[in-house]
């Protein structure tokens, strides 16, 4: 039959984790079985698409790093470019999954669907979620209403938008929401069902390219706290930080302490932008100091997503103006 062909990249994670006992939820290996044994286990997949699968790495995803994110982004990249691919799913651990997903939302140059599923429970437990979650992220992938809504992880029967999804609970199935904004839609009832998209950039108008890149600037994360103090934010110069997200408290403050050390930073050219450890709302401007020190506001992107965002903006430009417009249309 003439299915839509779906290339499945492997990465790890629970999805390909196996424990000793059925019973077995936490404490288990991440990335243990290969994608040919992920594939076997749900034979249903074939009747949506023609279904290939590549080891990209078995990683637990907590140990992603940049070269393997540029790694996997290239490949996307080629197989996206290939007319013999109509999508994408990438298996992924859940612990980076967001940010995996918003990166490649950023640089995947194809308006094909990009999927990314994961799992909470090992592929040995009793109620594995990863088979559903993999025919379901494969059912999206293989669908013309999914073409050009930019990447989404599909997991627990929801359709959710790389920039605005997160992981909410540490073990529960039910665990990647977009809190605030919402599901793109979800699949039940045997159908994919749609109701809204992101009005901000990605994928085919996205301005990002990684085709020449081997390595994205340093950029370090800083978490506020009572009894902040500047520590942390001078070990980040010191490591050579071209750009710093400071996870500020309520709407994006900082410690006075940590506030004099980063704008100090900015002044010498460092690129600070202010998220927030509140999970909703935009950073906006609470006090009038801030932007006068060129301090920028990560909208409502989360800090680790922040961290993504900031590092490809310093692979074009360190204009603050110019970053400031990115994490607006982004
Ligand atoms: N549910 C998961 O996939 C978490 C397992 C592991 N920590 C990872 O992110 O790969």
């Amino acid at each position: 039959a003439d299915l839509p062909a779906v290339k499945i990249l492997a990465t790890g994670g629970t999805i390909a984790g196996t424990a000793a006992s059925n019973t077995q939820t936490t404490g288990y290996k991440a990335g243990d079985l290969g994608i040919q044994t992920l594939i076997e286990a749900v034979p249903a997949m074939k009747d949506y698409a023609d279904v290939s699968g590549e080891q990209i790495v078995k990683i637990s995803s907590n140990n992603m790093d940049t070269k393997t994110l540029l790694k996997l982004a290239k490949r996307v990249n080629e197989l996206l470019a290939d007319p013999k691919t109509d999508g994408i799913v990438i298996t992924h651990g859940t612990d980076t999954l967001e940010e995996t997903a918003y990166f490649l939302n950023l640089v995947a140059k194809s308006d094909k669907p990009v999927i990314l599923v994961g799992a909470m429970r090992p592929a040995t437990a009793i109620s594995a979620d990863g088979p559903m979650n993999l025919l379901e992220a494969v059912r999206v992938a293989a669908s013309k209403e999914a073409k050009g809504k930019g990447v989404m992880i599909v997991m627990n029967d929801e359709i959710n938008g790389a920039r605005d999804v997160t992981e909410t609970n540490t073990t529960n199935v039910s665990t990647f929401k977009s809190p605030e904004l919402g599901a793109l839609g979800y699949i039940s009832g045997g159908k994919i069902r749609f109701y809204k998209e992101s009005t901000k950039r990605h994928t085919v108008n996205s301005e990002f390219d990684v085709s020449k890149l081997d390595t994205l600037p340093r950029v370090d994360i800083i978490y506020s706290h009572i009894d902040d103090d500047p520590v942390m934010a001078e070990a980040a110069l010191k490591a050579g930080a071209k750009g710093i997200v400071h996870a500020g408290t309520g709407n994006g403050s900082i410690a006075d302490p940590t506030f004099e050390a980063l704008k100090k930073a900015a002044a010498n050219g460092t690129v600070v932008v202010r998220s927030a450890r509140v999970p909703n709302g935009a950073t906006t401007v609470s006090v009038p100091k801030y932007t006068e020190a060129g301090l920028l506001e990560s909208d409502t992107l989360n800090p680790q997503k922040a961290r993504l965002l900031l590092q490809l903006a310093l692979t074009k430009t360190s204009d603050p103006k110019e970053i400031q417009r990115m994490f607006e249309e982004y």
